[in-house]
Parts: C-alpha cells; structure tokens; sequence
C-alpha cells in the first residue's frame, strides 16, 4: 500500500459534509491501494491559482508529508496543470487531484478492450488541458525569452494536437465496438427478453442482487460477478439472463456504479457502457439503505441519469442491506437483503408486475413435474 496524505481546500461545505467529502476520498485512496496516513484541509474564502492551498499550508502539507513518510499527496479539489506542477515541485511529491484517483482506479480494473479503450480515452481528456498549462509555465522558466516561449507555445500547440487526434481515434475504436454491440441487442431485441438495467451509487450492492437474482431460482450458482466491498469494484458492464419465474425470464445487467461529482470527461468516456442504461426497459435502482447518506446518494444518480438523459425512463427503488437498518423511512420502494434474501420474492412479483410478465410467470402444466423429475436426475446422477 502506498502511503499519502490527503489534502483539500474547503470553501463553502459545512463541516459534516466536508468529513463525508473526506471520508469517501478516503475511501477512493483505499480502492486505489493507498493508505491515508493524515488528512490536511484549509478554510479558506477563495482558491490560489498557483498552489490551490496558501503559501503556508503549502509548508505545513510538506512537514506533515514528511513526518508521516507520506509517498504522495491527493487534493480531494480539482487542480489545474500549474497548480499541479508548483505542488509536487514545492512537496517534492507525486501531487494528484481527485479525478485521476478516479481515472487510476479505472485505471487498475479495466478489463475489456472496451473499458481499457474508454479509460485510455479519459486519461488523455484529462490531460489536455492540464498538458498546456504545465508547459508554458515550465517553457517560461526555462527559456525566459520571448522567442523561446513562442517555440515552446508550438511544441505545446503540436502535442495538444497529437493528444486530439489520439483521443478521435480511441472515440473511432470505441463507435465500432459499439456499433457491434448494437448488433447484439438488437439481436437480445429479437429475442423478445425486456431488459432490466441495475444502476446505483457505487457499493450499494448492484453486483450482489445479479447474483442473488441469479441464484434465487436456480439450484447451481452460474454466471456469477464480482461483488467487492469497495468502490468502483465494477467496470465493465455485463448482463446475464435471469429466470424470474415459470417461463419469465429478463436480461439484466450490471453497470458501473455513480459517485457525487464524476468528472465529466470519464462519463462521456464511458458512453458505450452506459448504453446498455439508454436501452433498459427498466431501471433498477439499487440503494444502500444502511448508509446514513443514501438519500444524498439517491440524489446523486438522479443527477447523472439527468446528464445521461435517461430520466424519462421507468426506473424501481431497491432498499438494500435490509439486515443492517432498524427503520425503513420509505415506502416507495421495495426492501430487500441480497445476504438474506429478503424482499427477492416481492422484487420478484413486482418486476414481473411491471414488465408485463405476469402471464408467463405461471407455471404451466407439467412444469412442476419437470422440473421435479430433473432434479431427481441430478439426484441420482451424483
Ligand atoms: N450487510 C449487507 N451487505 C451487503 C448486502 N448486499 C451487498 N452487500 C455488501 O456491500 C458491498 C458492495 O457490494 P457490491 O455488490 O460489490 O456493490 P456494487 O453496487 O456492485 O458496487 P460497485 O461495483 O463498486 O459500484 C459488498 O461488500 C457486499 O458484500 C446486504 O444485503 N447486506
Ligand atoms: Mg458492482
């Protein structure tokens, strides 16, 4: 685990809700195995364009850093190419901002060549305009001189093309990705499934319902996710035929979880694997009903599925974690465990409620019987 300091400038939060803005960048750290070892913040009115933070906590961050061995520092502010560059220059230290925390755990769980094409994408999004900043600062240093600045102002002006033209060809890749995708829901279309799109805050348990959906009707565990006590465990989005009941079945999928103030850049980066949203029949909304913040959390993914413009879409409340909370506030809403499968039954009957599946969902004659009789084959077949 790499050891930093976690450092910010608080201009308008309260003090609790700067210690959740804290507490979730520590958590952020933790996903991207880095070990908090002390957190500095500043009051302050208004933001120094150089460091961010004033001169003399600057100096504090940088004895602290050192007294805690610290091998890096991440602001949980967004910072500008200069201010990043003066402050691991006067820290001595790596210097990151909270967006490419973000971007470094993408980063380390990009699988597909999907997900690694989009985070490739991000990355240099990041970069452009941070890249120019820096530059002309160091440029200003270096050279001094006028013409020397306007030779580097080239040198700048070409890579930011070069980045340009990269990131157009990484947006190519990824429209032929998912136009192939788009064949294959088209295809899943064709199949007549509805599909049902689980969405949430990150760590609310979307990963654990696919596999509690996935194992409630069925007798051997199949096809299950990865399910992690972390943030942004998931990624990639993947999507699994379920059986809810007799002959109803859906397709549902699981997608990349929300945090308060995604950065812009890597949820248009992520457009392809938010597709899969745009197509849902139905929206799954998974909340951790246990965590004293859910409400914020709630209002958090409505504001993404604003700037996704999918509000338009039917979307149904999941409570989870039933088993950690003592009061249930809401009613609009459908309780559930998914580590003890309460509530899967009435999710169940209000999914097929609502996708109009009732009338699949009763067993027809014989089902009973047969599915007895292939059970009392794998019976006899052990
Ligand atoms: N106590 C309790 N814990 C749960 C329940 N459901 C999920 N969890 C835990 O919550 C954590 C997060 O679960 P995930 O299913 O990975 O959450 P997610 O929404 O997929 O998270 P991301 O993929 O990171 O967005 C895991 O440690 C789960 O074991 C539940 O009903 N009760
Ligand atoms: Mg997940």
């Amino acid at each position: 685990m790499k050891s930093i300091v976690l450092a910010g400038l608080r201009i308008q939060e309260n003090e609790a809700e700067w210690e959740q803005k804290l507490s979730e960048a520590a958590m952020l750290c933790k996903a991207c195995g880095m070990e908090v070892k002390a957190r500095v913040s500043q009051k302050g009115q208004k933001t120094h364009p150089r460091t961010l933070i004033g001169s003399g906590k600057v100096a504090e961050l940088k004895q602290i850093s050192v007294a805690e061995q610290a091998e890096g520092v991440v602001f949980i502010n967004e910072l500008s190419g200069i201010q990043l560059r003066n402050l691991s220059q006067e820290l001595a230290l790596s210097v990151i901002d909270r967006s490419a925390l973000i971007l470094e755990i993408f980063e380390q769980r990009a699988r597909t060549r999907q997900a690694r094409l989009q985070v490739e994408a991000a990355r240099l999004a990041y970069q452009l305009p941070r890249l120019v900043l820096g530059q002309i600062h160091a440029d200003q240093q270096q050279g001094g001189g006028v013409r020397n600045r306007g030779a580097g102002e080239t040198r700048l002006e070409r890579s930011r093309r070069t980045i340009e033209k990269q990131i157009r060809d990484l947006h190519a890749q990824l429209k032929q990705l998912q136009l192939q995708q788009s064949v294959q829901s088209r295809k899943r279309r064709r199949s007549g499934l509805k599909q049902v799109c689980l969405i949430g805050y990150s760590n609310a348990g979307k990963s654990s319902l696919m596999n509690a959906l996935l194992t409630f009707r069925s007798i051997s565990p199949t096809k299950q996710v990865d399910a992690a006590d972390q943030l942004f465990a998931t990624l990639d989005s993947a999507t699994r035929r379920i059986k809810l009941a007799g002959r109803a079945e859906i397709l549902l999928s699981d997608t990349v979880g929300f945090v308060r103030d995604l950065p812009d850049f890597l949820l248009d980066a992520f457009e392809s694997t938010l597709q899969e949203i745009q197509e849902a029949d139905l929206l799954l909304e998974v909340i951790d009903a246990s965590d004293p913040q859910w409400e914020f959390q709630h209002e958090v993914v409505m504001q993404t599925l604003r700037r996704l413009q999918v509000l338009q879409l039917d979307r149904l409340l999941v409570f989870n974690k039933a088993d950690r909370v003592e009061q249930w506030p809401r009613k609009d809403g459908i309780l559930i465990s998914c580590q003890t499968g309460q509530g899967l039954e009435e999710l169940i009957q209000e999914l097929l409620l609502r996708l109009d599946l009732t009338s699949l969902a009763k067993p027809e004659i014989g089902d009973e019987f047969l599915s007895e009789l292939s059970y009392n084959e794998d019976e006899r077949g052990e």
